[in-house]
């Protein structure tokens, strides 16, 4: 039966090439890889030499792609250079033979190959580097055109594919096998969305040798990270409030030192952190990096206030700048939550995993961190939220000031503590106030799964993990479907999420600067 081209539409092909002389280069071996690869799902194989394109033949009708790679003295060429590699595997029973269609000196015109393929009765698939390349290939006649040499013809191997080629390939023709260092299932798909016909993958599923190296040098890098920040020893950790401010000796989650004093009322904020370091001048010496957290904005190392209320600062204060003229050391800053979500992230509630965290007290504060990475800038300020209904911010309807000052029609000058504590001992009222807070945080976890859908969202502050709290915010969201519930979480770190989390990405940051 002829073979049909459209078998290979929208399939894998996997290229079972062992390393030349390693344990893997033997005939059976290829047979297995190449049968498993069946087994896989493949819809296809590339099958280098002759022999070896014979003995998968005898095993699979399959279709197959044959090629034959030599090193020449005189031609950089290595795949399909001469007219006998073309005959050999027409006769070994490949369906389509694959040549190097590069503009590069070799012994036989592209033009020959793609004639005697076609004398065989086979199809030309061109192994090109550039779209020139691939132009030239289909005037000649070859009906396949691949991305299999791009980056191949320079002096550095590439370890990434190009899928701008593969695209600008598939305007040419729909023919277009996307091929070379496509290394996961993900660049797979790229590589198909991109405009593939086909795609080959060949040694992250048939080159152990080469797979293991990725994951050892993957690993080694991580050992070193790990060795750097042994090294590093403690961080030091800032966290300047609105009404203290928090010094510590960070090392891993572990709190090794801390000194507080309240935030002076008056001067500037270069007061402020002056006053802080001549409190820790003792420290000197025991810290490699600085992190600093704070209330407000951090853009590029500038901060400035979200709500002047909270802390009054100059608009876009140099913090960075300072806090590394005091402690000679490279500084990184982020907002306070922000910072806490990144501790709940790294060693707390949300280890590992797309977690949103939201923090209850006075006000309401928050951080996002998505595929491993802690968003900066505004990210995560929930407290901010508007409604429809111009009621003001979201976190004056739900936060510890809003339930004393709710509590004041019953139990005047309560405080928020003190209606827990009501809650408990049965008033109605209390529980009405803190119910009434719960859900509005239960609308804002709702909206927050629809917007980011995290694996998690962990709730801190004073009064997200004061008792019943959290249980009042799962109760008001119980009846939505599984889906769509948000999977809420208690913080684990307590009042150190903050510097345990300033201070892991102060560790990561050698160079300094701001990074959030
Ligand atoms: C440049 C060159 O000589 N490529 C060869 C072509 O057949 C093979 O060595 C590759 O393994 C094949 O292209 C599949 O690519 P990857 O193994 O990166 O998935």
């Amino acid at each position: 039966m002829p073979f049909d081209l459209h078998s290979l539409r929208n399939g894998l092909v996997v290229s079972c090439q062992p390393v030349k002389g390693g344990p893997m280069d033997r005939a059976d071996i290829v047979v297995g890889f190449a049968l498993a690869a069946l087994d896989g799902g493949a819809a296809g194989l590339r099958i280098e030499s002759a022999d070896y394109v014979r003995a998968v033949r005898a095993a699979t009708a399959r279709p197959i792609i044959g090629l034959v790679k030599r090193d020449l003295d005189d031609s950089p060429v290595r795949i399909t250079p001469w007219l006998e590699d073309v005959d050999a595997l027409a006769g070994a029973g490949a369906d389509i033979i694959a040549y190097d269609a590069t503009d590069r000196v070799r012994p036989t015109t592209t033009r020959a190959l793609v004639e005697r393929i076609h004398h065989h009765g086979r199809i030309a698939m061109a192994d090109c580097s550039v779209l020139a390349d691939a132009g030239r290939a289909l005037a000649e006649g070859a009906e396949i055109v691949g991305s299999t040499l791009a980056g191949y013809t320079g002096p550095v191997e590439p370890t990434t594919p190009d899928l701008e080629l593969v695209a600008a390939m598939a305007r040419l023709t729909p023919h277009v096998v996307a091929e070379g260092n496509i290394r996961t299932p993900e660049l797979a798909a790229a590589a198909l969305r991109a405009g593939a016909f086909s795609v080959v993958v060949g040694s992250a599923i048939t080159r152990p040798e080469h797979a293991t190296s990725w994951f050892r040098d993957a690993v080694d890098r991580a050992a070193a990270e790990r060795a750097a920040d042994a090294m590093a020893g403690p961080a030091l950790a800032l966290d300047i409030g609105g009404t203290k401010m928090l010094a510590a000796l960070v090392e891993g989650e572990r709190v090794l030192d801390t000194h507080r004093m309240p935030t002076p009322t008056g001067g500037t904020p270069g007061d402020w952190l002056a006053a802080l370091f001549a409190g820790i001048a003792a420290w000197r010496g025991r810290y490699g990096s600085v992190g600093v957290a704070v209330t407000g904005i951090v853009d590029d190392g500038l901060w400035s206030a979200l709500n002047a209320r909270t802390l009054n600062i100059p608009e876009r204060f140099a913090l960075v700048e300072t806090v590394a003229g005091l402690a000679g050391a490279p500084v990184l800053a982020a907002n306070d939550a922000q910072a806490a979500a990144w501790g709940e992230y790294r060693f707390g509630a949300g280890r590992g995993a797309d977690m949103v965290f939201l923090t209850i007290s006075t006000g309401i504060g928050g951080g996002i961190v998505a595929n491993a990475r802690l968003l900066g800038g505004m990210a995560g300020n929930f407290g901010q939220f508007v409604g429809d209904d111009a009621q003001g911010p979201l976190e004056d309807r739900v936060s510890g000031k809003w339930i004393a000052a709710e509590a004041g029609r019953h139990q005047p000058g309560a405080t928020a503590r003190e209606v827990f504590a009501a809650a408990a001992g049965g008033q109605d009222w209390a529980n009405a106030i803190l119910d009434i807070s719960a859900g509005r945080v239960a609308q804002l976890a709702r909206n927050i799964q629809l917007a980011l859908d995290p694996a998690r969202i962990v709730l801190g502050g004073g009064i997200g993990l004061a008792p019943s709290y959290l249980d009042r915010v799962r109760q008001a969201l119980a009846e939505l479907p599984a889906r769509l519930r948000p999977d809420i979480h208690a913080a684990a770190l307590g009042e150190h999420a903050g510097i345990v989390g300033i201070a892991d990405l102060a560790g990561h940051n050698p160079t300094g600067g701001e990074r959030t």
